[in-house]
């Protein structure tokens, strides 16, 4: 599925958060959400998940504008994994992953076996088979992660957008959890703070700051010195591991005379964008 966002802005408090942002996600194209803190990430997923209504500007799928689509019908194209929060659920692992059946079933009914069998199969993907029967409340940082990923699969969406999924887990979960993103049919859009986690799994970056997004494409184009002392504020450097893969390394936070100063303005430069 093809997610177009086309000027979109979303205000909060008589502040943009999301400001005049444009972007294509191609259909089956893994796409990397950077940025940071503060910069919008988490505003513009939900407004590209219709759980935001956009200020101004239109978000598409596969063409059709999503204004004024019920969440049901939303949730039938597209899942949101949103970072974990702490909740106490009594919740099985198994219900709160069959959530993602929801929305194709009739409100009085209950799983039938054909949703327990894909609520297992996403369990399984992500080895969370032998946790099924566990209440929620007794469920590590990692494994509630990896619980609301296997929630947003069951959902058989289109496409897939993830907040900082990798957020909790430990390093072979990150890189399992990253496969299995990169080798799946889905569009996916994912937040990430580990920027070559991020260059080396995405097929495209998308840089935002201030709420703008001030660079796309890809990561060997994106992620610049320049660009990260100015964005991030960090004095890095970047290279190819003997494996092949782009690192970022940091010496640590960039002098504040390498850094740009506070607002999008300064960032008219930027290239490639949308
Ligand atoms: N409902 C709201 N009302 C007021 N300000 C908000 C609201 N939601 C978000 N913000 C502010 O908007 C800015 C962007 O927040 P957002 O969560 O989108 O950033 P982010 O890039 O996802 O950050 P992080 O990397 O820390 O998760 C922040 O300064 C935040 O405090």
């Amino acid at each position: 599925m093809r997610i177009t966002a086309e000027h979109l802005s979303w205000s909060a408090s008589g502040t943009t958060i999301v400001d005049d942002v444009s972007l294509d996600i191609a259909p089956g194209e893994t796409a990397g959400l950077i940025g940071p803190n503060g910069s919008g990430k988490s505003s513009l997923l939900r407004c590209l998940a219709g759980l935001r209504t956009p200020t101004t500007g239109t978000v598409r799928y596969d063409g059709q504008d999503i204004a004024g689509w019920s969440p049901r019908r939303i949730a039938r194209h597209l899942a949101f994994a949103e970072q974990t929060t702490g909740t106490d659920s009594d919740l099985r692992v198994t219900d709160v992953v069959g959530l993602g059946r929801t929305p194709f079933r009739d409100r009085w009914r209950g799983p039938d076996a054909a949703d327990r069998a894909v609520v297992d199969a996403a369990l399984d993907r992500l080895g969370l088979a032998d946790l099924a029967d566990r209440t929620w409340k007794t469920l590590s940082g990692g494994e509630r992660q990896r619980a609301h990923i296997a929630r947003a699969l069951a959902q058989q969406p289109y496409a897939l957008l993830l907040d900082e999924p990798t957020n909790h887990l430990d390093v072979k979960h990150q890189l399992e959890l990253m496969e299995l993103l990169t080798a799946t049919d889905q569009t996916v859009l994912v937040a990430l703070h580990d920027l070559s986690l991020a260059a080396r799994y995405c097929d495209r970056l998308l840089l935002m700051h201030h709420g703008r997004l001030v660079a796309t494409g890809p990561p060997t184009d994106v992620l610049t010195p320049d660009r990260l002392a100015d964005v991030f504020e960090v004095d890095a450097e970047i290279s190819h591991d003997s494996l092949g893969n782009l690192t970022v390394a940091y010496r640590g936070p960039a002098p504040p005379a390498d850094r740009a100063g506070p607002g999008p303005a300064s960032h008219a430069d930027y290239s490639g964008c949308g």
